[in-house]
């Protein structure tokens, strides 16, 4: 269907194929995530929760099944193709926010376009102001990530995810390390820039509060997605 950013068929993914340790991680995961929808994605330690992450990144590839983003099946692309399909279909924010603390808010937020383009210019400054504008941190721009808070510093990195305009952000805990007034508002900014711009969100969390604020639930229990509920 056009509206899909992401669908996973009959997803396995197993760890040390071939060697007597073999083991099956995911056992066939069927999942559509469609444009602009909010996903939460919860289940036990060891569920296999950072596996499907890391194949949905497009960071590991499955054993077995197929892995379609924005339209495009994923199964036959070389590496540089799949990095390069990385780069302008998928966000990325992590638990720790992985900006480089010496770089000010302004270039952490150019990164992505400056590793696409090889040198800055004119465009992308301007881009990465109005990003900058867009989660509330205009008057922050030119300090340096080091200096900033916690949430500031996720506020920063969920900017940053937007360089690309990807169809897709994928969030691994990213509220894990704030406490729970930052926490909040920088999963309301998450919302806030799925509902305006489309994007869809897969979130990664173990906090239930915040996956029943989400559009729906995948929970993931031994490898398999036992429930999909409402948030
Ligand atoms: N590279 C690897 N090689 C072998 N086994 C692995 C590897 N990565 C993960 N595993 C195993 O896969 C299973 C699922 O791990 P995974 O990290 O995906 O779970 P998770 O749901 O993300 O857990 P958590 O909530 O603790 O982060 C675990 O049993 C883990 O030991």
């Amino acid at each position: 269907m056009a509206d899909d950013v992401l669908r996973l068929a009959g997803i396995r993914k197993s760890y040390g194929v071939g060697k007597p340790t073999e083991t099956e991680i995911l056992h066939g995961i069927d999942l559509v995530l469609e444009k602009g929808e909010f996903a939460a994605l919860i289940g036990p330690s060891g569920s296999g929760k950072s596996t499907l992450l890391n194949l949905i990144g497009l960071l590991d590839r499955p054993t077995s099944g197929t892995l379609t983003i924005n339209g495009t099946d994923t199964t036959a692309l070389d590496d540089a193709q799949l990095t390069r399909l990385r780069g302008h279909s998928i966000g990325f924010v992590f638990q720790s926010h992985y900006l480089i603390s010496a770089f000010t808010a302004l270039e952490n937020v150019m990164m992505p376009m400056l590793l696409e383009r090889g040198r800055p210019d004119a465009a992308m400054r301007e881009v990465a102001r109005g990003l900058l504008d867009r989660v509330g941190l205009a008057k922050w721009r030119d300090h340096l990530a080091s200096d900033m808070s916690g949430g500031q510093q996720q506020r920063v990195a969920i900017a940053r995810s937007l360089a690309m305009s990807p169809p897709l952000i994928l969030a691994d805990e990213p509220t894990g390390n704030l406490d729970t007034k930052s926490a909040d508002s920088v999963f309301a900014l998450m919302r806030e820039v799925s509902a305006s711009s489309g994007t869809t969100f897969l979130l990664v969390t173990h906090n239930l509060a915040l996956a029943h604020q989400c559009d729906r639930i995948i929970e993931l229990v031994d490898g398999q997605v036992v429930a999909m509920a409402g948030g």
